[in-house]
């Protein structure tokens, strides 16, 4: 069974659709990535995993339980951190950790949770006084410090410092291993394409593909590119004919051609058959954010 379960979930707001009909399911073990342009509903989506907004229709379970009918029950399996999330301005970090450690039978001991996050120096801060990355830091600490089975982490390391953001990515790492269901809504390509094993495009409140990394690159159009000079010239149209070949575009003596693999392995063929030198080859993949851009309306802010 999956530990987190999305199935046809919509929600509007002012009779404006905010999810139109979004499904997912998460496994022990396994972090799944959302990503979307603002404004898409990935907010929204995990407010009502969370239990923090009911759906208008569809249905949502954490560990088979209903997040808002069995909201209590479900808050000491799921650790959350939100964009929207505040806390008492006057509460100092060590307070804020002591006090939500104490709502768990079970808490993780949160000054290792703090050493990883780097924290050591923050504790008698008040959170109104945090730096905005040492803010999100302590909220990600109060998200994990109940060893929960499930997480949702809505933009987890915005606003952190690169080695901040290199430390979280392990601790997250080391929470899968520990069989942890972890929900990530992100905007960095590089986090989602490190840490996700699944990812769930959305845009304007729909799921327009869910797959592995892997599986939304190789999905794109255009998954490789080849560029190369030619020592002999070789016919735009003829490139243009390839196998899967999407565009061919030259400039100052490089030709740079758009396509897949089949393109690349016949573009191959093709210079053995002509007996042409390609000084420079690269043969280059696409990225998420490639894939992202194929998979997202481009009319969006
Ligand atoms: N409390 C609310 N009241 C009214 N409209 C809302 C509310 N929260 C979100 N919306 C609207 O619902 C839509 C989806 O918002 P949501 O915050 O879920 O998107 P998102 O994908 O998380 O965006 P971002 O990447 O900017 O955080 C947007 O049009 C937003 O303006």
């Amino acid at each position: 069974m999956p530990v987190i379960e999305v199935q046809d979930l919509r929600k509007s707001y002012g009779g404006r659709r905010a999810v139109d009909g979004v499904s997912f399911t998460v496994d022990e073990g396994e972090i799944f990535g959302i990503l979307g342009p603002n404004g898409a509903g990935k907010t929204t989506t995990v407010e009502c995993v969370a239990g923090l907004r009911a759906p208008d229709a569809g249905l949502v379970r954490v560990a088979g339980l209903d997040p808002v009918a069995r909201h209590e029950e479900v808050t000491r399996l799921l650790g959350v951190q939100l964009q929207r999330s505040e806390l008492q301005p006057k509460l100092t970090a060590g307070e804020a950790l002591d006090l939500y450690a104490s709502f768990y039978e079970r808490p993780a001991d949160w000054r290792v949770l703090v050493e990883r996050l780097g924290l050591e120096g923050q504790l008698r801060t008040r959170f109104g006084k945090l730096s905005g990355g040492m803010r999100q830091r302590l909220l990600i600490a109060l998200a994990l410090v109940g060893n929960p089975r499930a997480v949702v982490l809505d933009e987890l390391t915005t606003g952190l410092d690169p080695r901040a953001r290199r430390d979280t990515w392990e601790l997250l790492e080391d929470i899968r291993a520990d069989g942890v269901a972890v929900v990530l809504v992100t905007h960095f390509m590089e986090e989602a394409q490190r840490l996700c094993d699944r990812i769930a495009v959305i845009d304007k409140g729909r799921v327009t593909a869910v797959d592995t990394p892997a599986g939304l690159i190789d999905g794109t159009a255009a998954s490789r590119t080849v560029a190369f000079a030619a020592d002999t010239p070789l016919e735009q149209a003829e490139l243009l004919a390839l196998p899967g070949a999407l565009t061919v575009t030259s400039a100052d003596g490089r030709t740079v051609v758009t396509g897949t693999d089949a393109t690349v392995d016949a573009f191959i063929s093709l210079l053995a058959r002509r007996a042409v030198t390609a000084r420079g080859l690269r043969v280059t993949d696409a990225t998420l954010d490639d894939a992202y851009l194929d998979l997202t309306g481009t009319d969006q802010p």
